[in-house]
């Protein structure tokens, strides 16, 4: 598998604040590599550096190899905030003024297919809904047919529905072996999508790998949940059972004991589901706080 990016001893640092400290990792072709952590933790300042847009205090950045340099902005696809759009342009002056900053793009036709603007391409950029929006950023972010997409949070402040559209954009742009690099605070999101994943808090790395291959790694138990009423207090006293607002929570890596024991207490089972750990709940076991906290 080839390399596209290599990060190396990566620190940017604010007068007073490490907003990136000594972190390493490598990017393969036709991945989606996703930086993952909560507000603050330090993605988009990787990113930033990453897309050339702000400069490391300290380490390099390598892109097939070579270190960065301006020419890389050709190459590359960076998914820009709602204000890069222009007031009073449609969605078609807009592609249109985005082709005009790249020597090599791609037909317009390709991009409205592979991003689905055609319901919206004479309207004003002001009348797009979020998701519409994030389409057409998407669109202006592949015009110059890069391998690699930088895309920042691209679904915060989309609704569920609008998410789902979204991820199946990303799954078809992978699908072109082009690679993305997608900063979120949404675990199910990277779950969907990330091949490989890097979670970050306070600037540094905290977990990298798949995210099969970490949640393998940090956990062999799985989290049953019933209804809190249903539960007697004496059972709710042990170091594995929680009470979290309605629900008790049991740790457990033995679904039949677990049960076996509920049933022996005559214990309802109705009501009762069982969770595998997901991301979110990594995060909480490597920093003791929930992402969204
Ligand atoms: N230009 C700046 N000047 C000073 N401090 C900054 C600057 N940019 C970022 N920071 C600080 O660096 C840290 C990392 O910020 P960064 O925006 O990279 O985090 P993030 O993980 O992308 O968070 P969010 O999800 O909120 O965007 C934060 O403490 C932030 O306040």
């Amino acid at each position: 598998m080839q390399e596209v990016i290599r990060v190396e001893n990566l620190t940017k640092r604010y007068k007073d604040v490490i907003a990136v400290d000594n972190v390493n990792f490598a990017i393969q072709k036709g991945h989606c590599f996703g930086l993952l952590g909560p507000n603050g933790a330090g993605k988009t300042t990787t990113i930033e550096i990453m897309e050339g847009i702000i400069k490391a205090t300290k380490g390099q950045v390598f892109y097939y190899g070579k270190p960065i340099d301006e020419s890389m902005s050709q190459q590359i696809g960076i998914q820009f905030q709602h204000t890069a759009l222009q007031d009073f342009l449609t969605v078609k002056e807009t592609l249109n003024l985005f082709t005009s900053f790249y020597q090599h793009t791609v037909s317009h036709e390709k991009l409205i297919e592979l991003c689905d603007l055609r319901e919206f391409l004479n309207r004003d950029n002001r009348l797009l809904s979020g998701g519409q929006r994030q389409r057409l950023l998407l669109a202006l972010a592949l015009i110059n047919d890069p391998d690699i997409v930088f895309l920042d949070e691209p679904t915060t402040g989309l609704d569920p529905q609008a998410r789902r559209n979204f991820w199946q954009l990303i799954k078809n742009i992978k699908a072109q072996n082009k690679t993305v690099v997608l900063t979120t605070h949404y675990m199910d999101e990277a779950q969907q999508l990330c091949d490989d994943v890097l979670i970050m808090d306070h600037g540094q790395v905290i977990a990298r790998g798949t995210p099969r291959q970490l949640l393998n790694q940090h956990f062999n138990e799985v989290f049953i949940y019933l209804p809190v009423e249903q539960v007697p207090d004496e059972l709710c006293q042990q170091s594995n059972w929680q009470v979290n607002e309605q629900q008790v929570e049991i740790t457990t890596s033995d679904v039949e004991a677990t049960i076996a024991l509920l049933l022996a207490k005559n214990v309802s089972l109705s009501g009762l589901h069982v969770k595998s750990p997901n991301l979110d709940d990594l995060f909480l076991k490597l920093t003791g706080h929930s992402l969204r906290d």
